[in-house]
């Protein structure tokens, strides 16, 4: 305890003076976090008794071999683990010596992911400026928002491409190193408390790495914030950029502290660092499950425990060393934009992607991402199927006939739209795009197989007829044979004993006389719906943060 509180003291004198009773912090005492797993849905420990603490201006990293439990101690002290049927969190996680509360939490803290999706046909300037436009308030001025977007920019050292393309691999833009910069700069318009990074190094060159993280540090001080990040394998300039570092192993925290006082640490318990290693990899090396063989299993598990204990020994009975400047969470919750504002700016961000020729998915807040994905992508679907309905028409020489053009181009448009309901349905609730990539063009072929004109319905099993009718291109064929066959009158053949017959004795002896052609434009408008009520549902469920707190 001496020792962790006396280091916390020398990391503390190093930091610019903080006004002590504007000063944040988030600790966590005890916690512990279980799964259930497998078939017999045994209790998995995923973080046993984690104790630290990290306060504003400081940045803490998280590291530990691959499994440790980096991510998993990360999303639990963000809030972010998902809230899994038999799952648990016990412990206390503290803000400013309270609870977090998630009515304020989410305005507290901010995260940024390993890899945040962003659009990738707009600029650097666009994606800091889209994001201040959704995510401050509308009472501040355009010009405040501005300013802050410039601020930004210029100190995360993105000046030099503001006004290049995000990109990605088949259009080139920005660099990894920019990349990772902007999904900062994005969480930082909000000004959080708190910020929280899932490997903010990862895919960057060292050289890179070490500039992110300087930019990192300075706004930790600067900015105050408490930052809190998972990494991998600092380079030792890295390591002391860093106020304290934690070392995990099967989710058992075996250090937390500053690293010189983790060399110390490691000597005192027999493994010193060797002469020309980086500490980090020493660190890994000493604490990594070695899974080769029994002997080296049952020996890095006797090392974990060691550390293990050491540590319990130093913190079990952790208290924050600096109660007196706890402050309650002041910040209330307020939904920055009316949800109208919000739905226009995600209109703009999105009608400026597609037109810049590019689909992709934004990670940004609010309920209105999914009406706005859909009022984006309803002009041009219109417009697709205008342009194919007057072309093919005239081209394949249906009946010249200006009520049935209409109909023919109202049952063609009603289809698109419920295609499109469709196409949001399944990528709302598919988990990836790729998923969504196989299972949409298997729905459309079933939907096609029992459209009516490939199968004949009759023969198939009545384990799968109903799907017949929720098929949109069931109704959408039913309704375009009705239009061009009723009434028309068809010459007969040499062998025929007739000189013409009714179209609709073609219509019927095909079994697509009912339902009626509009009631058809009725049904696949009500599928329509059907498909975006349940997609919003499912982007309800796929698309919130996962919050738990505890
Ligand atoms: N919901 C879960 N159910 C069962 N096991 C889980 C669950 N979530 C995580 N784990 C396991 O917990 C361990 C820690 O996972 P975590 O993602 O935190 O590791 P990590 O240290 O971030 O690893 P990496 O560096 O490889 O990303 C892993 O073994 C993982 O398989």
């Amino acid at each position: 305890m001496a020792v962790v509180e006396s280091h916390a003291v020398k990391v503390d004198d190093d930091l610019p003076p903080i006004s002590s009773e504007n000063s944040s912090e988030i600790r966590w005492k005890n916690v512990t976090y279980t799964v259930p797993y497998g078939k017999t849905k045994e209790p998995k420990v995923l973080l046993k008794n984690a104790t630290g603490y990290v306060r504003q201006g400081q940045m803490v990293a998280i590291m530990g071999g691959s499994g440790a439990g980096k991510s998993t101690l990360l999303n639990t002290l963000a809030g972010r683990i998902a809230d899994q049927k038999g799952s648990d969190v016990t412990g206390e996680i503290l803000f400013n010596g309270e609870p977090r509360n998630p009515a304020t939490w989410t305005n507290i803290c901010s995260y940024v992911e390993q890899d945040d999706l962003m659009f990738t046909n707009l600029s650097v300037e666009e994606t800091l400026t889209y994001a201040a436009q959704l995510r401050l308030p509308s009472s501040m001025l355009a010009e405040e928002k501005r300013q802050k977007v410039d601020e930004i920019i210029m100190q995360l050292n993105l000046n030099g491409c503001r006004k290049t393309w995000i990109g990605d691999s088949l259009s080139r833009g920005i660099s990894g190193g920019e990349r990772k910069r902007v999904a900062i700069g994005v969480e930082l318009v909000t000004n959080p408390s708190v910020l929280f990074l899932d490997e903010p190094t990862s895919g960057l060159d060292s050289a890179n790495a070490l500039g992110i993280l300087k930019i990192i540090k300075k706004l930790a001080i600067t900015r105050g914030i408490v930052i809190l990040m998972t990494v991998h394998q600092p380079r030792t300039e890295i390591l002391d950029l860093c106020d304290k570092i934690i070392l995990l192993s099967m989710g058992k925290t075996l250090w937390f502290g500053p690293t010189d006082a983790a060399l110390a640490h490691f000597k005192d318990l027999g493994h010193p660092l060797p002469e020309k290693t980086n500490p980090s990899d020493f660190f890994l090396d000493v604490i990594t499950m070695d899974l080769r063989t029994e002997e080296a299993k049952a020996a890095s598990l006797a090392v974990i425990e060691k550390f293990h204990n050491a540590y319990q020994v130093k913190f079990g009975n952790y208290s924050s060393p600096f109660p007196s400047q706890m402050l309650p969470a002041d910040k209330t919750y307020v939904w920055p934009l009316p949800w109208y504002m919000e739905l226009f700016v995600l209109y703009k961000r999105n009608m400026k992607d597609v037109f810049r020729n590019k689909g992709a998915i934004g990670a940004t807040i609010g309920q209105a991402i999914f009406l706005i994905f859909l009022m984006g992508a309803i002009p041009l679907c219109w417009v697709n199927s205008l342009l194919m309905s007057i072309c093919l028409y005239w081209m394949v020489g249906l009946q010249v006939d200006v009520v049935r053009f209409f109909t023919f181009v109202l049952l063609v448009l009603n289809h698109s739209n419920t295609a499109l309901s469709l196409a949001y349905c399944i990528g709302s609730a598919v988990p990836t795009p790729q998923v969504g990539q196989i299972l949409g063009p298997l729905i459309i072929t079933i939907f096609l197989l029992f459209g009516g004109q490939l199968l004949n319905i009759g023969s198939v099993s009545w384990v799968f007829r109903w799907i017949q009718y929720v098929s949109l291109i069931s109704y959408t064929y039913k309704g375009l044979v009705q239009n061009e066959f009723d009434g028309l009158q068809i010459q007969c053949t040499a062998n025929m004993n007739c000189q013409t017959y009714d179209g609709s004795a073609v219509v019927a002896s095909y079994s697509v006389d009912n339902p009626t052609k509009y009631f058809c434009v009725l049904i696949n408008f009500g599928l329509g719906l059907g498909f975006l009520a349940l997609g919003y549902t499912f982007f309800q469920k796929t698309s919130r943060p996962m919050m738990r707190l505890k």
